[in-house]
């Protein structure tokens, strides 16, 4: 809100207006390495910018707009990371979480400048922009690189909600689990890891198998977790105590959110869990932007996809049979949904 005592002041619609010039900052930085670079250690203006490629007339600038922006300290003519940076944005790290931003510079960015014909015409504005490719999933993974950048990016953006899951959830009671649309896997991952008594199953599209492998055995935790290939919107789930599906439910339509809400109540033992999360909406919906704004994303994204509030949630659950229904805060936008069988 802008308004102080002296009255309005335009400087909130200002900043909003131009915070596309910090967020291209900071992806051409990722997209550019400047982060893994000074991982090794504090570089020198002439040297850095020379081993970044830089032209002369936009190197100060960029740098500069980088410490300013607090994504890099600068000693002298001694450029280094930050604390954040050095930890998230340094490609080498298992800590890494930039898989996310390279997707965001990649596609999204100019994705998101057809927002207004999309809003307009209600129509995806992807790689299948007017009809030309194949559905999002298909698309995106007829390209190898493509498919392993997208599975990292989903890591990247999960992980912290991953790790909440894993505590919060009421793993306790259960033996097993299946994680489906589980992308590389971190969520099995996180789940199995934080709770050594179950076992569980990452399901999803055949292609995603030898990602998920590798990253489970990366995390050894393979005697416990496996793939199971499958379309869940035309083969049988896993029949398993808890069913987990994060980021899954915004990216179908209404009846596709609901076919899957009661296709998984149908396959949970009696008791079972579903743990449904994304940046679920505020019930009032005025107040989680971001989940509002991931809405405007699955419009851009997804042929009839929609980010929703918890209440349309528990809605959904309660309609397909769950007899108790909860949302839970996990971690900055996100929060679950758990439905008891
Ligand atoms: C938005 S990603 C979410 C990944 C992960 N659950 C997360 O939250 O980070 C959606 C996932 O659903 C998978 N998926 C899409 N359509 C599917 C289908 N018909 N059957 C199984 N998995 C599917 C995709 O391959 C992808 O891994």
């Amino acid at each position: 809100m802008s308004t102080q005592a002296s009255g309005p002041t335009p400087d909130h619609i200002m900043q909003t207006g131009l915070a596309f010039w910090a967020s291209k900052t900071l992806l051409s930085a990722v997209e550019m390495g400047v982060f893994t670079e000074l991982a090794d250690g504090p570089g020198e203006f002439d040297d850095l910018s020379g081993r970044l490629g830089l032209h002369p007339r936009s190197a100060r600038d960029f740098l500069d707009t980088l410490v300013a922006l607090g994504f890099l300290q600068r000693t002298g003519d001694i450029y280094c990371n930050t604390p954040e940076t050095d930890l998230f944005l340094d490609r080498r790290k298992p800590s890494y979480r930039g898989g996310i931003l390279e997707m965001a510079n990649s596609r999204l960015y100019g994705f998101w400048n057809h927002l207004t014909e999309a809003l307009m015409t209600g129509l995806q504005q992807n790689e299948a922009r007017n009809g030309s490719m194949a559905p999002t999933f298909e698309a995106l993974y007829a390209d190898p690189a493509r498919l392993r950048g997208f599975l990292a990016a989903m890591s990247g953006i999960s992980h912290g909600a991953n790790i909440a899951i894993a505590k919060q959830a009421p793993w306790a009671k259960y033996m097993s689990f299946a994680d489906l649309g589980t992308a590389q896997g971190d969520l099995a991952v996180q789940i199995a890891l934080a709770n050594p008594h179950l076992k569980g199953i990452g399901f999803d599209l055949a292609e995603c198998g030898p990602i998920f492998e590798e990253y489970v055995a990366a995390n050894k935790v393979s005697a416990r977790v496996r793939f199971q290939p499958g379309n869940f919107f035309k083969d049988p789930v896993p029949q398993v105590d808890v069913i987990t599906m994060g980021h899954i439910l915004h990216d179908w339509n209404l009846e596709e959110k609901k076919m899957l809400v009661k296709k998984t109540f149908d396959a949970l033992t009696p008791g079972g869990a579903l743990v449904v999360y994304d940046s679920i909406i505020d019930d009032d919906r005025s107040q989680n932007s971001f989940g509002l704004m991931m809405s405007l994303n699955m419009l851009i994204e997804t042929q009839g996809g929609f980010d929703y509030t918890g209440a349309e949630c528990i809605g959904w659950m309660k309609e397909a049979g769950f007899r108790e229904a909860y949302v839970e805060h996990l971690v900055g936008p996100d929060s679950m949904v758990v439905g008891i069988k």
